[in-house]
């Protein structure tokens, strides 16, 4: 990738790594090194990773935010067009034409099997307007559709991104009564896992299409096998296969492509590599899901001490005491919380003995101590 130098090193042994980079694997059993300072996902959902257990582990978790959207929105249409007709159906039943007849001739006669519907003048329910979401929701305005967006996080820049042409929907509810096309781009979280289900389907449109492309648990499994079932649903479009699921009629099963483009594949290894890049080298800390944002700039020619620690009372009065007693100035100091965690960038003039890093790492509360030197 050339986005590292000779001070770098790739091993295959996650034991040993200073930081790991991570795809999809799930690494929720695994145990970390002494030596893991961070984990970059490069992609945007982190269900994979146990990020509260990393925080406590003095480890912190970046994602890649928006690198494979557009990845996934391509996808996504692609998903909307599979739906509206047969597409597969047609070309599998092309694929297995064995005859010695006229194929063209048959064609025109078997055609009518595969024939659906336009996207045109569809309405089309975006839940989750982040930043595939957006995307999402604004290439659907320009295929003709009449677009409803549902969230109640939406981010300033998400909101200054959308299209003004889409109605905002105040309820999830609006969006299962009214779209004949629904789209889930929300994060596995515990409250969205399981959020399509019997009850919420038995509110949609008969022959609603669902396209989920977001994690598999959020759609419950036995309840959307039934919808197809019944026919309430008309085809479930998900990038995630499960055992209920892969040969169920009606369902257009993807194995997990969303991302899987050169572009996203680079936009997401790039922004990973920068971001711990920029964490090993000058502490800082961008797009992290566990530990505050925190920017201090490019390290000069101070030490530079990073503390990931509680977000308790009384710690930065600790570390600048113990500095004090060393008779170490504080040249820079920067104090960042989110939620129970909390970092504490610290330049000074002088040395910082190993004796004095050991002492604030044995400061209750303290997390994870390095010095970039
Ligand atoms: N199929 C694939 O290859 C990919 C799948 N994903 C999945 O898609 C999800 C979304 O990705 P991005 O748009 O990049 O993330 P994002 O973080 O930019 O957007 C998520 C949006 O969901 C909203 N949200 C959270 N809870 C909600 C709720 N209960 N109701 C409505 N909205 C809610 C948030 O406010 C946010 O705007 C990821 O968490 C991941 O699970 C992401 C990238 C690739
Ligand atoms: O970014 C995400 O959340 C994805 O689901 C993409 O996953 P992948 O990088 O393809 O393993």
């Amino acid at each position: 990738m050339g986005q590292l130098d000779a001070n770098y090193e790739n091993t295959e042994n996650a034991a040993d790594a200073d930081v790991i980079l991570v795809r999809s694997a799930k690494m929720h059993e695994m145990e970390f090194g002494e030596n893991l300072k961070a984990i970059a996902r490069a992609g945007a959902g982190v269900n994979n990773i146990p990020l509260d257990r990393c925080a406590e582990e003095g480890i912190v978790v970046f994602n890649t935010p928006g690198a494979n959207a557009n990845g996934v929105k391509e996808l996504v249409i692609a998903g909307m067009l599979l739906a509206a007709r047969d597409i597969v159906g047609g070309i599998n039943w092309v694929k297995g034409y064995d005859e010695d007849g006229d194929i063209a001739k048959a064609a025109e006669k078997k055609k009518k099997a595969f024939a659906g519907t336009e996207l045109k003048g569809k309405k089309l329910g975006v839940i989750g307007l982040g930043a595939i979401g957006v995307l999402v929701a604004n290439a659907a305005t320009h295929l003709g559709m009449e677009v409803y967006g549902y969230d109640p996080y939406v981010s300033v820049d998400s909101a200054w991104r959308l299209s003004r042409n889409i109605h905002h929907a105040k309820t999830a509810d609006e969006i299962y009564k009214e779209c004949d096309y629904i789209t889930i781009h929300v994060p596995a979280l515990e409250d969205t896992k399981g959020m399509i289900n019997k009850d919420a389907m038995g509110l949609m449109k008969d022959g609603v299409v669902i396209l989920n492309f977001a994690r598999d648990v959020l759609v419950d499994q036995k309840d959307i096998v039934e919808a197809l079932e019944s026919g309430k649903v008309h085809r479930y479009v998900t990038d995630f296969a499960t055992q209920e699921i892969k040969g169920a009629d009606g369902a257009i099963v993807i194995p997990h492509l969303g991302a899987s483009t050169e572009e996203s594949e680079d936009n997401c290894a790039k922004m990973a590599v920068a971001e711990i890049r920029d964490f090993l080298e000058n502490g800082n800390i961008t797009h992290s899901v566990n530990y505050p944002d925190c920017n201090v700039g490019v390290r000069g020619d101070a030490e530079r001490i990073t503390i990931l620690h509680k977000n308790i009372p009384n710690m930065i009065g600790q570390f600048t005491t113990l500095l004090a007693q060393e008779d170490l100035n504080i040249a820079l100091m920067t104090n960042k919380s989110r939620k129970e965690y909390a970092y504490t960038v610290i330049d000074v003039d002088g040395i910082v003995s190993d004796e004095v890093a050991a002492k604030i790492k044995g400061v209750s509360g303290v997390l994870g101590v390095r010095v970039i030197r």
